[in-house]
């Protein structure tokens, strides 16, 4: 099974850390979603998309780039974020937009990550250290058990 992970990462890396993990896990491609020539998609059998959380929204960039992906019809994807609360609801907001596209969204994942966005900043950010080894394993049992299930 061929298979992408495509990702934004714009605050602290957070998200990237968690896509090289997925990726490595299953010896998928892995590229910044503007790396990602539109047409090529179509070659792979299941995507992985992935985000940051900024004002409870995954990264504008990313959604865009979803909305200007050439039509697929049922080609399989998951979704991953990281944010500070770590809330699965901000994962199914993307996973809501990459179905609208035509996916056929088989699985999720989200975790908690270093945030030290605005006010946080003055008390050095909240979940320091993460995502960690825990988390990576996390998002490492998640991938393998999604791939067993194709
Ligand atoms: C401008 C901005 C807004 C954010 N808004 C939220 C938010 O609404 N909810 C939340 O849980 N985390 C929020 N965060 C924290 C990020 O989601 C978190 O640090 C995430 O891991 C960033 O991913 P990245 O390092 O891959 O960009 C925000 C961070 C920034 C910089």
């Amino acid at each position: 099974m061929k298979v992408l992970i495509t990702y934004n990462s714009v605050h602290r890396g957070n998200t990237e850390k968690i896509a090289k993990t997925i990726a490595a896990a299953i010896d998928a491609d892995i590229m910044k979603y503007d790396e990602v020539d539109g047409y090529n998609i179509l070659d792979y059998d299941l995507i992985g998309f992935g985000s940051g959380i900024y004002y409870g929204k995954p990264n504008k960039e990313l959604l865009e780039f979803i909305d200007e992906l050439p039509p697929v019809k049922s080609r399989k994807a998951f979704v991953f974020t990281t944010s500070g609360k770590g809330n699965p609801n901000y994962t199914s907001a993307l996973a809501g937009k990459v179905s609208l596209h035509g996916f056929k969204v088989i699985g999720e994942f989200s975790c908690k990550a270093f945030d030290a966005w605005g006010p946080l900043k003055l008390i050095g950010g909240i979940n320091k250290g993460r995502p960690n080894t825990d988390d990576l394993n996390a998002a490492e049992v998640f991938i393998k058990g999604l791939i067993n299930e194709e």
